[in-house]
C-alpha cells in the first residue's frame, strides 16, 4: 500500500517560527501547510518563502475560502501554493471557482468539511464538481470540546468517492497508526509536532509510525 502523505500544519502567527518549524520537520513530511491563522497574518509572503525554501515539498495554503473562490485562491496559486482550501459550508459556486482556478494552474483544491452538517451530501457534490481532495477536519475549538475526526473519517471513506481524502484534528503519536490503517490519502499533524519539545523528533516518530502501518498492510 502507498503510505498516506504526511502534512505538517503550521498555525503560528510568527513568520520566523513558522519557517524554523518547517525546516526542522521537513525531512519527515510531504506537505507543508500554512495554517489559516498563519496565512491571514502573513499573507502571500509566507507562501513565497516556504515555496522557495522547500522546492521538493507540496505547499498548502489553508485559506478556508467562503466566497469569491476563484478570485481569492488565484494569487496563492501564483505565489507557489500547490493546494488551497475552500469551506464545504460555502456555496457550490464558490467551491467550483476554487476547483476551476486550481485546474487552470495544474494545482489542487481541497474542500474542508469542518462544521458541515451533511458531510456525505457535500462530499458527493464536491467530488462531482471535480474537487481534488476532501478534508475531514475537527477544528481546534471543536477539539477543545472533546471532538475527534475518527468517526467522520470512516463515514467519508465508506462512500468510496474517487477523490483523495485528508484528515485533520488533533492527530498525534497515539492515534496516527489507527488513522493510517484506514488508508486516507493525507494525514495532517499540527500541534503534535509544533508543540513538541523536539518538533523534528516528533515528526520523525510520526513518519516511522505511518510507514510501519503501510509496510504491515502490504505484507
Ligand atoms: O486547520 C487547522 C485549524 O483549523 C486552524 O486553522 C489546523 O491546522 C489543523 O487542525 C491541524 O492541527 P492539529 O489539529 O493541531 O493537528
Amino acid at each position: 500500500m502507498a503510505r498516506p502523505l504526511i502534512q505538517l500544519a503550521l498555525d503560528s502567527l510568527d513568520k520566523e517560527q513558522t519557517l524554523k518549524l518547517a525546516k526542522l520537520a521537513a525531512p519527515y513530511v510531504d506537505i507543508i501547510e500554512l495554517g489559516t491563522p498563519c496565512i491571514k497574518y502573513n499573507g502571500l509572503e509566507i507562501v513565497k518563502a516556504v515555496r522557495s525554501q522547500h522546492r521538493d515539498k507540496l505547499v498548502f495554503a489553508d485559506l478556508k475560502t467562503m466566497d469569491a473562490g476563484y478570485y481569492e485562491a488565484e494569487p496563492f496559486f501564483k505565489a507557489g501554493a500547490d493546494i488551497t482550501t475552500v469551506l464545504g459550508t460555502a456555496d457550490f459556486g464558490t467551491i467550483k471557482g476554487v476547483i476551476d482556478v486550481a485546474n487552470k494552474y495544474g494545482k489542487q483544491a481541497q474542500v474542508d468539511l469542518i462544521n458541515v452538517e451533511d458531510k456525505a451530501h457535500v462530499a458527493k457534490e464536491a467530488a462531482r464538481l471535480g474537487a481534488h481532495i476532501i478534508g475531514i477536519h475537527t477544528g481546534i475549538d471543536q477539539q477543545l470540546a472533546g471532538k475527534t475526526p475518527f468517526a467522520d473519517l470512516q463515514a467519508l471513506l465508506s462512500l468510496g468517492l474517487k477523490v483523495k481524502v485528508s484528515v485533520a484534528g488533533g492527530i498525534n503519536q497515539s492515534t496516527v497508526e489507527q488513522v493510517a490503517a484506514t488508508k486516507p490519502s493525507i494525514i495532517v499533524i499540527g500541534g503534535a509536532i509544533t508543540g513538541a519539545k523536539s518538533p523534528a523528533e516528533a515528526a520523525r516518530q510520526i513518519s516511522v509510525l505511518v510507514e510501519a502501518v503501510a509496510i504491515r498492510a502490504g505484507a
